[in-house]
């Protein structure tokens, strides 16, 4: 069975220029109830951008934005009772604890979530007397989560809410990420991290200089680069055995590119499991070893890169 989900977000043509600078030109997309749908680009994409136009904190300078059935000129205060935006950390109040924030932030809105909910989701319930100050990056980006949270939106949006945190800390807003979609809401995400795209969403949007590159799932858009893959093999009695294992590479059909660098053979291939079949025939024969053998996956990256042409940087 197929399940129709309603559309939550629709985004029709958007621009915005600044200047002579073109920061979003042309953006159209539309997001499902329930997904995580995330916007990765590098610095000066237009990510912010889209989400402030979206969020209705910059006017476009041309397109259209529906938000739950809504356009923010005729429905302003409904749009901002049923979405969250997760405020920038320089924005919580300081001198105030984590729980007086989120009481604060509560008063603003009839339809609340309890505080000790939001506390127990944002894994701060043993922090919650503490004073924003002395809290860790992590910590208050968790904060500024359960902040967009506390009106019960339907819709939330999170502008790069890993940036600059460690491993860890980008781990455990993570989870919450996915426990918003347990939740069956909806989160709009930008991040700088493939990796993180790549994890947490349901669609990945890929935005280089104002414009979609392009647009899919994960796996879809992985799927749909070229069946290449990049074969790693070293070899544990040097140069020899590699230049001969590099011509034995170079006689498969299958095989469409080859580089080797003294032990290490590098190959690229459009039948990876043919080629190593091949190789490994090859290497039984002679009785040569092999110290090791990796085949590189795909990533949005080689996406990113299949597309723009361009090198990515974190
Ligand atoms: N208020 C502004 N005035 C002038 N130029 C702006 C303004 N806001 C954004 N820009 C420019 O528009 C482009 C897109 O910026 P934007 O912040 O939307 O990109 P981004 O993808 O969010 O980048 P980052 O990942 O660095 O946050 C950039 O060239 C930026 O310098």
């Amino acid at each position: 069975m197929t399940v129709v989900r309603e559309s939550v977000l629709a985004v029709q043509g958007l621009r915005k220029t600044f200047g002579a600078v073109t920061a979003v030109d042309g953006i159209s997309f539309e997001v499902r109830g329930g997904e995580i749908f995330t916007i990765i680009g590098p610095n000066g994409a237009g990510k912010t951008t889209t989400l402030e136009m979206i969020e209705g904190l910059q006017q476009p300078d041309a397109g259209e934005i529906t938000i739950l059935g809504m356009k923010w000129d005729r429905s302003r205060n409904a749009i901002k009772m049923r979405i969250g935006v997760q405020p920038q950390t320089s924005a919580l109040f300081d001198l105030l604890t984590v729980e007086e924030n989120l009481e604060t932030f509560a008063s603003f809105y009839d339809r609340k979530r309890q505080v000790e909910e939001i506390l127990d989701y944002i894994n701060l319930a043993d922090h919650r007397g503490k004073r924003v100050k002395v809290l860790s990056g992590g910590q208050k980006q968790r904060l500024a989560i359960g902040l967009a949270m506390i009106n019960d939106p339907d819709l939330i949006f999170l502008d790069e809410p890993t940036t600059g945190l460690d491993p860890q800390a980008r781990r455990n807003i993570w989870d919450i990420v996915l426990k918003l979609r347990s939740l069956g809401k909806t989160t709009i995400l930008t991040t700088h991290y493939m990796e993180e795209a790549d994890k947490l969403s349901d669609r990945v949007c890929i935005v280089d200089q104002g414009r979609i590159v392009a647009l899919d799932t994960p796996k879809a858009l992985i799927g749909q680069l070229t069946r290449e893959r990049e074969i790693h093999l070293t070899f544990t009695e040097g140069d020899i055995p590699a230049a001969e294992a590099e011509s034995i590479a170079l006689g498969n059909p299958a095989v469409t590119r080859v580089k080797r660098e003294g032990d290490h053979l590098i190959v690229w291939s459009i039948k990876p499991e043919e080629t190593l079949y091949g190789l490994f025939g090859f290497t039984t024969e002679r009785s040569i070893q092999v110290e090791q053998v990796s085949i590189r996956e795909m990533s949005l990256e080689d996406v990113f890169i299949a597309y723009t042409g361009k090198e990515w940087r974190d």
